[in-house]
């Protein structure tokens, strides 16, 4: 298995490729416009040259990663032995695109999703191809962890397969059955959800609440401080899935991180959220 191709040229699909194309990996990088898709391969390029540049990298890995890497249109896609898509996080974005992919691609084309919270068995409804989640986390071509999941209807030797490559690109994957949140997200997510009533509850100041965290549970960043770098507006959408799913009381979101999100504190991207980063 050699041809991947990776849809949208945004923040996860650019660690993706990366992690792809350092590995051997011919990659075919789409997005809506193809220039958009150069765009994001530029983006991996321009950060390759600052490794170089600072002898993190050889120039000859450089080389050889970027001739790795090509943008393309569907069309282009015929032949690759797995697609990874990292489009919106919105189920009919999704699904249309498998739908078109279904078109082109060769039947033992695995089709992988990135999504972070979506049914891999609803995303998988109609389509002829096998589907699986490749959830990477960001930055995707540093982090270790893939957790893989299998939808109701996904084939045990997709799954084998999947674990097979996520090993190939130097990743620890983790088998995960599917279910709201996978692993990751259903621990972290509800865990910032507290932090954030803690805070709301006067009990402690925001920034106790992460120094605690940090210095009694050994976290390299307090949960206020990640609310801030993964943005509220996710870690709503997030926790929103989590109680609709289950409607279980204890996944509903914070009000303070509603009230902050309709006010545009969303954090780091926004300049402010918990902690102010205008200045
Ligand atoms: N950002 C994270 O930390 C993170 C972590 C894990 C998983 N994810 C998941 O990865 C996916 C992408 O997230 P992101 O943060 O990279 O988003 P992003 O907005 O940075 O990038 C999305 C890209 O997809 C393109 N796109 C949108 N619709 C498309 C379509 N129909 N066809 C082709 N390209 C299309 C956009 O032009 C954009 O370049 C989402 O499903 C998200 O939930 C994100």
């Amino acid at each position: 298995m050699k041809k991947v191709g990776v849809i949208g040229a945004g923040t996860m699909g650019q660690g993706i490729a990366n992690a792809f194309a350092s590995n051997g990996y011919d990659v075919t990088v789409c997005d809506i416009k193809i220039e958009w898709a150069q765009g994001g391969i530029d983006k991996i390029a321009g950060k390759m040259d600052k490794l170089v540049a600072r002898e993190k990298m050889t120039a000859e890995k450089a080389a050889e990663v970027k001739a790795n890497l090509k943008a393309g249109v569907y069309e282009d896609l015929a032949d690759c032995d797995l697609i990874v898509e990292a489009v919106l996080e919105k189920m009919e974005v999704k699904k249309d695109l498998f739908t078109k992919l279904d078109e082109i691609c060769k039947d033992s084309c695995i089709f992988g999703t990135n999504t972070s919270s979506l049914s891999i068995t609803e995303i998988a409804t109609g389509i002829k191809h096998n589907v699986i989640g490749m959830h990477f986390f960001n930055p995707a071509d540093r982090m270790k962890l893939v957790e893989v999941i299998s939808g109701i209807n996904t084939p045990v030797e997709t799954k084998e397969a999947i674990l097979e490559i996520s090993k190939s690109l130097g990743k620890t994957p983790v088998e995960v059955a599917e279910g709201p949140g996978f692993v990751v997200n259903r621990i972290l997510i509800p865990m910032i959800n507290e932090a954030a009533f803690i805070l709301q509850e006067g009990i402690a100041s925001v920034e106790d609440i992460d120094t605690a965290m940090k210095l009694g549970a050994n976290h390299p960043m307090g949960p206020l401080a990640l609310g801030d770098l993964i943005g509220l507006d996710i870690v709503e959408a997030i926790m929103d899935v989590l109680y609709n799913e289950t409607k279980d009381s204890k996944y509903r979101c914070c009000t303070l991180i509603r009230k902050m999100v309709r006010g545009k504190k969303l954090g780091q991207k926004t300049g402010v959220g918990f902690y102010d980063y205008s200045k």
